[in-house]
């Protein structure tokens, strides 16, 4: 469903990303990690279309990525200022569905749906500023899901949040996954999220970065915070992930 293939970047000459080759088949939800400044975001931009690459190509669907394409939604990290502050709820989860020019009635069946997904069907005409953090981006994700994406990018989206809501909100996206079963590639800096979360961990190295590894996440399918995180093989997997980035600091 997502394929990236030699994929390079370099900003004014200089290396930033040197060689990303990884896929996703249909369905999985696979985390991306990596140190910061390794290049997740310039990865992310280039998958969404929204950055050209060096060299390399991204395909969605068998279709190479030139642009931003159709069947693909992103979820950013700064809430603040993917949401319109002057649409309401429902007029942002309608935004995109309204320029795809999805019928009306399919369209208020889509945001309700969307909203109720992520608990929010309660609110629909407040506006973004009238919500806490972890509210807005459950809107955020609202918009994304309402467009029925083949393919979900999220760029760390919950690094902005309270610990308690971002518990919340990875246990949101783990329970509209299961249920949706959308391709999702999860950014994030965070190991235990990434372990949490992930089907598969691509450990990316520092920059001019190269994956490091790609990781099975040998956990039980049903998740849960408490449970799940004290688990002797979520302690493996976090140690080893961390090991392996720690090493590539040191070999910078
Ligand atoms: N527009 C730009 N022009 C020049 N260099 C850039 C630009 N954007 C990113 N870089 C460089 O590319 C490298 C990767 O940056 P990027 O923001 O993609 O990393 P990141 O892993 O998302 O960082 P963080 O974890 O801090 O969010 C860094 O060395 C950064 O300085």
């Amino acid at each position: 469903m997502l394929e990236i293939s030699g994929l390079k970047k370099e900003y004014g000459g200089r290396e930033a990303v040197r060689e990303l080759t990884f896929s996703l088949d249909r369905g999985e939800l696979v985390c991306v990690v990596g140190p910061s400044g390794c290049g997740k975001t310039t990865l992310l931009r280039c998958v969404a279309g929204l950055l050209p690459a060096t060299a390399g190509t991204v395909s969605v669907a068998g279709e190479r990525v030139t642009g931003p394409p159709p069947n693909m939604a992103v979820v950013f990290q700064e809430y603040g200022r993917s949401l319109f502050p002057w649409m309401t709820v429902r007029q942002n989860v309608e935004l995109p569905l309204k320029e795809r020019r999805v019928p009306r009635e399919r369209r208020e069946r889509l945001v309700f749906d969307a909203l109720a997904a992520v608990s929010l069907d309660d609110v629909p005409g407040a506006y973004p500023w009238q919500l806490s953090g972890g509210m807005q981006q459950r809107v955020a994700i609202a918009r994304a899901i309402a467009y029925e994406p083949q393919v979900l990018l999220m760029d760390e989206p919950f690094a902005a949040v309270d610990a308690q809501t971002r518990a919340e909100l990875e246990d949101l996206i783990l329970a509209l996954w299961q249920r949706l079963g959308t391709t999702t590639l999860f950014v994030t800096h965070d190991i235990d999220e990434a372990v949490y979360l992930g089907q598969r961990v691509v450990v990316l190295s520092a920059s001019p970065t190269v994956v490091l590894e790609d990781l099975k996440i040998d956990l039980p399918a049903e998740r849960d915070q408490l449970s799940t995180r004290a688990l002797p093989r979520f302690a493996d997997l976090r140690g080893h992930v961390y090991a392996q980035i720690q090493r590539a600091k040191g070999a910078r």
